[in-house]
């Protein structure tokens, strides 16, 4: 039987005094995608960083594709692919030669011009490194990372400094990747990024899970106690919409322009709640009913942002 992409049994790093990881518990199934997520800091690029052997757990066991990294790690490199966050490059190197050199170390490696192709990156072939853009270098990481074939794939915030084109690009790549049986870990700090992408989240703070599940799951709400949500203009006044609705509901500003209405929703309080809007002139966008975000998920759990 094959063994799990990645199985972490009570992970603890330390920097001095600062203790990065704490006793982390993680299992990934082959030929999943899993999100970490977390605000910063949390110790998501630690943890990743000893899964590919570059750096040392103070105790506590990993496992990558059933391998130690730190004692096995020529066995293992050649079947991972790593995208170091803000990448990294010989800064005059061009894009085509990188992705050559990284090329030339693989078994059996992806054509690099088709990858440079699909990465949207044909046009920046010749160009240096430090003259890409930080899309780009992000983009010619991600190409380095996957022209060896790797049945693993460790991305450290893939997304980061795209605009929503080149993330829409990376998202179907990464979506193709899965269903061709690739696993694939990622840290994020994008809920849309997790919640599209991701069969497993898992939320990290001060080091530890606090945490995990499918989006749909981690995000649907339990029982009759469900949540209405909705948008508007900031600072409408949510005490007369309490007022308004049955009692035992409460209105609330949860993020400039984002209300949550709690309480038993039934299709009532959603008709008394676009009536009021309706009176106060107000169009509530994006209406939903009984799911939570990824950041309220996390807000619920730890009392704080996500997003730091
Ligand atoms: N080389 C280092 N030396 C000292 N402290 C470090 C080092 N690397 C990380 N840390 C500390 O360890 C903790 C975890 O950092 P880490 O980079 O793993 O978090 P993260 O979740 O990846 O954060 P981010 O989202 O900002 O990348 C932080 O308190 C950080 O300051």
């Amino acid at each position: 039987m094959n063994a799990p992409a990645v199985e972490i049994t009570g992970l603890v790093k330390r920097y001095g005094s600062t203790t990065a990881v704490d006793g982390l518990d993680l299992r990934m199934e082959r030929g999943t995608l899993l999100a970490l997520l977390g605000p910063n800091g949390a110790g998501k690029t630690t943890t990743v960083e000893i899964c590919e052997g570059f750096l040392r757990a103070d105790s506590g066991e990993v496992r990558v594709l059933g391998l130690d990294p730190s004692r096995d790690g020529s066995a293992l490199r050649p079947r991972i692919g790593v995208m170091p966050q803000g990448g990294g490059a010989y800064p005059g190197v061009r894009a085509d030669e990188m992705l050559g050199l990284v090329a030339a170390c693989a078994a059996n490696p992806l054509d690099p011009a088709w990858l440079l192709d699909v990465l949207g990156l044909s046009g920046a072939r010749k160009t240096p490194f430090k003259r890409l853009s930080g899309g780009q270098q992000q983009r010619l990481s991600l190409a380095c990372a996957l022209v060896g074939r790797p049945e693993l794939l460790f991305l450290d915030e893939p997304t980061a400094g795209m605009d929503p084109q080149a993330r829409r690009l990376v998202w179907d790549l990464l979506e193709a990747l899965r269903a061709d049986g690739v696993s694939v870990l990622l840290t994020t700090h994008l809920m849309e990024e997790a919640e599209t992408l991701a069969d497993t989240v898992v939320i990290v703070d001060h080091g530890k899970v606090v945490v995990e599940g499918s989006p749909q799951s981690l995000t649907v709400e339990a029982g009759e106690a469900a949540q209405l949500r909705f948008k508007a203009r900031t600072r409408l006044d949510t005490g007369l919409l309490t007022a308004a609705l049955p009692e035992g509901h409460l209105v609330h500003e949860s993020a400039p322009g984002t209300y949550l209405v709690e309480g038993a929703i039934d299709p009532q309080v959603v008709s008394t709640v676009t009536a009021w809007c309706a009176q106060q002139g107000v169009m509530p966008e994006e209406l939903q009913v009984g799911r939570r975000t990824l950041e309220e998920v996390f807000l619920e759990l730890t009392g704080r942002e996500l997003r730091a």
